[in-house]
Order: C-alpha cells, then sequence, then structure tokens
C-alpha cells in the first residue's frame, strides 16, 4: 500500500514536471529575441544598473541582479539599505508580470524624471510600466490572475516568474560570451561572508 502510494506521488511530481517544461518548451518558441538583442548595448553602456522587481518577481530579479556583480557591473536592488540615487546614463531593469505594481510604476517614473533609461520584462505590453519602458520585453506568460489553462496550468504568475529568471540568464550568457573574462575572474567575485 505505502509502496503503492510513493509510486502514485512520484508519478505526480513528474507530470507535474513534464507539464511545466512544455510550457516552458512552447513559450521559448514565442519570444522575441529582437526585443532583447538591444538589451546588449543598454546594459554594457550603462553607469549603474538598477533591478526591481516585488514578491516571486522580486526574487527572480535578486538572482539576476547577483550575476551582473559577478560579471563585474556596478548593480543596486532598488529597495536595498545600500542603494544609491539613480541618474542619467543609469538604467533600472524591472520586472513585473503585470506592468502594474505600484512601487514599480513609480520607481520607473522617477528614473524617467532623472533621464535613466527604464526597460521592463512583462506579459502586458499595454501596462503602465510597458508605456513608460524604454525597451519592453514581452514574456508570453500568463499574468497572475488570468486562469487561461492553453497559457499555463501553474498558479499565478509562476510561468512568468520561471520564465523570467531564464530569459534574464540568457542575456547574461550572451553578456559574459561576449566579455570573454574566464569563470575564475568571475567566481573571485562571489561573496566570501554569507
Ligand atoms: O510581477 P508582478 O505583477 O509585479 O507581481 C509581483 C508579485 O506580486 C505577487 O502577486 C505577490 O507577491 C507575486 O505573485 C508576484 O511575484
Amino acid at each position: 500500500m505505502e509502496n503503492t502510494l510513493k509510486k502514485k506521488d512520484t508519478e505526480l511530481v513528474k507530470r507535474a514536471m513534464n507539464t511545466i517544461m512544455e510550457e516552458h518548451l512552447k513559450l521559448v518558441k514565442a519570444i522575441q529575441y529582437e526585443d532583447i538583442a538591444p538589451l546588449i548595448a543598454v546594459i554594457t553602456e550603462a553607469e549603474h544598473i538598477f533591478i526591481m522587481g516585488a514578491g516571486r518577481t522580486g526574487l527572480m530579479m535578486k538572482a539576476a541582479a547577483m550575476r551582473f556583480m559577478h560579471l563585474g557591473y556596478k548593480v543596486h536592488v532598488v529597495g536595498e539599505t545600500t542603494s544609491p540615487a539613480i541618474r542619467k546614463g543609469d538604467v533600472l531593469i524591472a520586472g513585473s508580470g503585470s506592468g502594474t505594481t505600484g512601487g514599480i510604476v513609480g520607481a520607473a517614473e522617477t528614473a524617467k524624471i532623472v533621464g535613466a533609461g527604464v526597460v521592463c520584462f512583462t506579459t502586458n505590453m499595454d501596462s503602465p510600466l510597458a508605456l513608460l519602458a524604454n525597451h519592453t520585453v514581452k514574456i508570453p506568460a500568463a499574468q497572475k490572475q488570468e486562469r487561461d489553462e492553453d497559457v499555463s496550468k501553474q498558479y499565478a504568475g509562476s510561468l512568468f516568474e520561471q520564465s523570467l529568471l531564464l530569459v534574464m540568464d540568457a542575456l547574461i550568457q550572451a553578456l559574459w560570451e561576449l566579455d570573454g573574462s574566464p569563470a575564475s575572474d568571475l567566481w573571485k567575485r562571489h561573496a566570501n561572508m554569507e
């Protein structure tokens, strides 16, 4: 009996993983990579990179911020105590599935006022954040309150949040390839106090 249950649960988890992977395989084909390409110049030319996102979206953005630091960029996570003022010549990179999260839209407005660039990753091209941004990358995933099983069977913004990390990592991988530094150089920047 116990073994049958374990087998059933194993199959359940395996099926869930397949569902997620199938959603990603479909999503990566729908991404407009031409919209991501200009970000290579935007990021390499920025004096400081400011990273922002809320909730789970914010956790993915923080993971990307860490890699930008490993690559040697001057990067700040908006809201952290050591994050300075954004200025002209800097860029704000914001992730928001809905594109309506108040603090992020407010930060994008501030960035625009001082003359900094704004990049956003969102599912919603008509959102206030997308309309404010200089560069908008559409992640073709479900919005957090959209229950369209054809787009995603996962809860809320999960597909968006996972894809955001993958897209940011693809961008970071491309930046690393262009940079050409050996992994040992990046490794020196890893935190040695954790
Ligand atoms: O990606 P959005 O739409 O800005 O939402 C931010 C976050 O808000 C939440 O709804 C609650 O924290 C999360 O699910 C999501 O990651």
